[in-house]
């Protein structure tokens, strides 16, 4: 049987997806199982983790498929390709020496369960080896990431080109490519396993009512670490009643392989977005958020709802005047942040706010502070500050809650402070009067739409 070749014309350098990649028989099992494993709860007795994050199971290729799952993940293995995820062509910044992978280093998978309702989302994070990450300060990838939908419900995955080493600083800093997954029964999505990527909530094209599954299987050279990721013993798999590998071989010999058409899902079926434009308000656009950390803020533009399609796989590319992410958060409670915020030479504008929806809501400060920060990027590093986060900043500035929200000027390097004017309305005008007064000569491009207030979070635009 030969298979197909997903990467002959790429539709996206983030991404592939495949439909019918099981059986319709097949498909129905796995979805049974998955209710079945579901609903046994914490197997692995791990009782309150990190996070409260349920452990993942490990499957190696030593073993042969206890259930209709493994026999699955066995069958998306013929589909993954790392050479071609790691060619030389696609360079992430600081990748200056692209690992390659031969299928030959796949030890086996890593495999998990999402299950959340038709208007959810999933907070964007990397998919790492969690339990390394804590001891290490580092993040160990998968090769590749894999996505399974086993419903047609729900909010589409984002994967973007973003990547990161250690959680703090990420590359490129604002992400100008995504791949946009509409979930769709039967479909398996492929992407290299270090990028960043969640689930939006509101590029939802469905009502509430319904459930968004999908099984998670992720490709490694070796096992990651307990207790974040556990061996399904036999007995285990036993108990739960996930054990029996005679049924699911004798079926395999004798309906057929428990794979389906495993269709390549190329430009052909779906479309490439590119998001252009200069405006603030662009025409027939909705303005999305997500927050995602060290960047915090997230702000990208995509079609209206109504112009997006179900089931659909988008390859989105931005320009630099549709996707905003410029602004740190400043958290004095992440050592590693404040570290690293020293030693940056840039000078700092630091916003500090009340609470998170001083920025976020729909007559929020991001909406300016996000194209400005964009705007003086080679200049200055624009922090945001709550009061929950940043409190014990304010006395460094002879600040007061009363005096909120205010921005600063600081340059660390020379520990030269400026505070902003008390007098007078919070806005952008005070913002840049500040930034000059700093002594900081910020070039007038054509930048007049800046001045125009941006349509409110998730408002049609
Ligand atoms: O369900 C999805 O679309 C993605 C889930 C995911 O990224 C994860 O669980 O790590
Ligand atoms: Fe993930």
């Amino acid at each position: 049987q030969s298979l197909p070749d997903p990467l002959v014309e790429p539709f996206s350098t983030l991404a592939v997806g495949f439909d019918d990649v099981l059986s319709l028989t097949v498909i129905g099992k796995v979805k049974t199982e998955v209710e079945t494993y579901q609903a046994a709860g914490d197997i692995y007795e791990s009782g309150d983790m990190k996070f409260g994050k349920r452990p993942t199971t490990w499957f190696s290729f030593d073993s042969t498929p206890r259930n209709y799952i493994e026999a699955s993940i066995m069958e998306f293995f013929k589909l993954a390709v790392p050479e071609d995820f790691y060619t030389p062509d696609y360079t992430v910044e600081h990748y200056g020496d692209l690992k390659r992978y031969k299928k030959s280093d796949i030890q086996g998978a890593e495999w998990w369960i999402q299950a959340r309702g038709s208007k959810e989302g999933i907070g964007f994070h990397y998919d790492k080896d969690e339990a390394y990450a804590s001891l290490q300060m580092r993040m160990s990838f998968p090769i590749l990431s894999t996505i399974t939908y086993l419903t047609d419900v729900g909010a589409p995955t984002l994967i973007l080109n973003q990547t990161s080493l250690d959680g703090s600083v990420e590359y490129p800093e604002v992400p100008s490519e995504g791949f946009l997954s509409y979930p769709k029964k039967n479909r398996h999505v492929i992407f290299r396993g270090d990028l960043n990527h969640g689930v939006s909530k509101t590029l939802s094209l469905d009502d509430e009512g319904s459930e968004r599954i999908t099984l998670l299987v992720n490709w490694w050279v070796s096992k990651p670490l307990e207790p974040n990721c556990m061996v399904l013993t036999d007995d285990l798999a036993t108990k739960i009643g996930l054990n029996y590998p005679s049924e699911v071989s004798s079926y395999i010999s004798s309906s057929g392989p428990v794979s389906g058409s495993q269709v390549p899902v190329n430009s052909d079926s779906t479309p490439y977005l590119n998001i252009t434009g200069t405006k603030q308000k662009e025409k027939g656009y909705k303005r999305h958020l997500e927050r995602f950390p060290p960047n915090d803020a997230f702000y990208y533009d995509m079609p209206k709802n109504k112009a997006l399609t179900k089931g659909s796989l988008y390859a989105v590319t931005w320009e630099d005047t549709r996707v905003f992410g410029h602004t740190g958060m400043l958290d004095l409670y992440n050592t590693q942040q404040v570290g690293s915020l020293f030693r940056d030479p840039l000078p700092k504008l630091i916003v500090f706010v009340h609470e998170l929806r001083d920025l976020d809501s729909p007559t929020g400060i991001n909406w300016w502070l996000q194209p400005l920060a964009r705007k003086i990027s080679d200049k200055i590093k624009v922090y945001t500050a709550t009061t929950e986060k940043a409190k014990g900043a304010w006395a460094a500035f002879g600040l007061k809650e009363g005096d909120l929200p205010i921005a600063v000027m600081h340059d660390t390097q020379g520990d030269k402070k400026m505070v902003m004017e008390r007098e007078g309305t919070f806005g952008m005008g005070k913002v840049e009067k500040l930034i000059e007064e700093f002594g900081i000569i910020v070039e007038e491009k054509e930048e007049q739409e800046g001045r125009e207030e941006m349509g409110g979070m998730g408002q049609e635009l």
